[in-house]
């Protein structure tokens, strides 16, 4: 599996001018390459965003924040979807908001989907490209390239309303990836994947920023961002908690029981596997799956995986619930 290779205009540049540093929030390597300064954006009377200075270099970095935290609003704001109401955005030094050349520097892989079900996934991402100034047999080979490394060459000619969960996830990738861009966005990328199309945008998404591109990654969900980076983010009521040191937050989290929600064939069996560890502190059934309470979410999450798979119990949905970490944010900013 390869990825495109990244176009040779690598956006790298000086952030703008505005906040002193010492309120600039600084992730990821090298130089920045994407940079907010005193960004806010209001939906109403409803705060989006507020204030947000930060400076991102290369890799991947996480942006993690509970619910309503602001993490899509940030995203919109910078890769050009929202005219921030104050502040500006940056990418490579340029401003993005109306800038149709900052635009094709950015690929964003949104948390909805928006899809012309009909289409098949190879015409839905090669049209895309093509929207951004390429021919059509560049679009073509562009898009082939994207769907080969999302590995979906295979499916790329059934139409999308044919797709799984996992399955429209990695073509939105691919539509993302298909221009080469040097910058990704992924808003929520992992929600409603199962453990192998999770683990596969995971080494994805890892192998992006190992080739030297800024990656920024958008999840309500510790444990999530984790396996991608340790380059992480805090944000909550639209404010990047800057002095949020990722190890402490680890162990805050860790001695609140950690929730997760499971959804599989035979709910009580596995279920009833699980009672039998010690770290599993609660178990409450709904009526397709059930919640367990664990006071290690490393083990447990690995554990109902392969469980799953050795009881023949086919999993259909493994996900936190974010009550842990919204806790901890309430811890932190009180
Ligand atoms: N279109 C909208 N109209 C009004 N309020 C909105 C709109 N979109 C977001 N908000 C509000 O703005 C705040 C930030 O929302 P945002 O979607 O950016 O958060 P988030 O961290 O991405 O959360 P989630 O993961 O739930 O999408 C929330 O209070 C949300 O209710």
């Amino acid at each position: 599996m390869s990825s495109p290779a990244p176009t040779s205009d690598a956006p790298t540049g000086a952030a703008p001018q505005g906040a002193a540093n010492s309120e600039v929030t600084r992730v990821g390597r090298g130089d920045v390459v994407i940079a907010a300064r005193k960004l806010s954006y209001w939906y109403g009377q409803v705060i989006g965003v507020n204030d947000i200075s930060i400076d991102i270099g290369q890799g991947v970095v996480g942006l993690l924040g509970p619910n309503g935290a602001g993490k899509s609003t940030l995203l919109k704001c910078l890769t050009g979807q929202l005219r921030p109401a104050t502040g500006m955005a940056t990418i490579g030094g340029q401003r993005v908001w109306n800038n149709a050349q900052a635009f094709s520097k950015l690929g964003f892989v949104p948390e909805q989907d928006a899809f012309y079900e009909e289409m098949s996934g190879r015409a839905f991402v090669t049209h895309l490209t093509r929207l951004q100034g390429f021919s059509k047999s560049d679009a073509a080979t562009l898009a082939e390239e994207a769907i080969a490394t999302v590995s979906l060459s295979e499916q790329a000619h059934r139409p999308i309303r044919e797709y799984s969960k996992g399955m429209r996830q990695r073509i939105k990738i691919a539509q993302a990836l298909a221009h080469r861009p040097r910058v990704l966005f992924f808003d929520e990328p992992l929600t409603g994947t199962d453990p192998v199309g999770r683990r596969t945008i995971i080494d994805l998404i890892r192998k992006l920023g190992d080739e030297g591109r800024t990656v920024v990654v958008s999840s309500h969900i510790l444990h999530e961002v984790e396996a991608m980076t340790s380059d992480i983010v805090l944000i909550n009521r639209g404010r990047v908690l800057a002095d949020g040191n990722i190890y402490r937050i680890r162990e805050m989290i860790d001695e609140h029981p950690h929730r997760i929600y499971v959804e599989c064939e035979e709910p009580r069996k596995l279920a009833s596997l699980l009672s039998a560890f010690e770290d599993t502190l609660e178990l409450s059934f709904t009526e397709r799956g059930f919640f367990v309470s664990t006071s290690e979410p490393d083990l447990a999450y690995s554990r109902i995986a392969s469980l799953s798979v050795e009881h023949k119990l086919t999993l259909r949905a493994l996900t936190s619930t974010d009550n842990d970490l919204s806790a901890v944010f309430r811890y932190l900013v009180s």
